[in-house]
């Protein structure tokens, strides 16, 4: 489970207070695959980030009792000086996982070749996504944070590949996914909050979700 308890964030953006979350409370439980919408620059990644603890919130306190992905697509963690083999042996290590099976799961989802054995400055923005969200798979966690879909690749192998990966992992793990578009939901969660006035409201169905969503958008 992860929860918010109380949860405030805003940002001063030199003009005004931009907030995101005010004294907000939630849970995300496991089991239950589920979606945010919010329209762009509302502060999805940055909710996304405070539920994988890169970024703190302002105030309250958020608790998490279960293994939390960081999001899909995070570059954080990854050294560009280093080959996608390094990184990937690293990070196997910092989860106390196998290099070996981490090192070859990313080298097959990848599917980058000899890339993989360079430094991963070296990579197109595509390879590099592809590589982070590998490396995301590779690991295992109970609940997986997906900002804004599939990463953004042109490649319609490594989607399809990665989709359905993602889609087998959901037998066993959770996913939560941000985004400023239903659709981009359906695949994977039934259910959906919509973040309006620095609340997130939840709903039993993606169609109430998408409904409240659709209204509050476009009036
Ligand atoms: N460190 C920061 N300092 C100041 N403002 C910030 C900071 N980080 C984010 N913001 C602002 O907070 C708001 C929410 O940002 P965030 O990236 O979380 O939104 P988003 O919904 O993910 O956006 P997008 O859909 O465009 O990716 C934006 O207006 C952004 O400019």
């Amino acid at each position: 489970m992860l929860e918010f308890y109380n949860v405030s964030k805003s940002f001063w953006t030199g003009k005004t207070n931009k907030v995101i979350l005010h004294e907000a409370s939630f849970r995300i439980e496991l089991g239950n695959s589920m979606g945010i919408l919010a329209p762009n620059g509302s502060g999805k990644t940055t909710i996304i980030n405070m539920m994988a603890g890169l970024e703190k919130p302002d105030d309250g306190v958020i608790t998490r009792s279960c293994r939390v992905s960081f999001p899909l697509g995070f570059m954080g963690g990854i050294n560009h000086r280093h080959t996608a083999t390094e990184n990937a042996r690293y990070i196997a290590r910092l989860y106390q996982l196998d290099p070996d099976e981490v090192e070859a799961f990313c080298r097959w989802l990848c599917d980058i070749g000899d890339y993989f054995d360079m430094p991963v400055g070296t990579y197109s923005q595509g390879m590099r996504s592809r590589f982070a969200f590998a490396l995301m798979l590779g690991i295992e966690f109970d609940l997986y944070l997906v900002d804004e879909g599939m990463p953004a690749t042109t490649d319609v192998k490594f989607n399809r590949r990665a989709g359905a990966i993602l889609k087998e992992r959901l037998d066993d793990a959770t996913v939560l996914i941000v985004s400023h578009q239903a659709e981009t939901l359906e695949r994977y969660c039934n259910s959906a909050a919509v973040l309006s006035g620095g609340q997130l409201n939840f709903f039993d169905t993606l169609e109430e979700a998408k409904a409240i969503y659709d209204y509050e958008t476009q009036s």
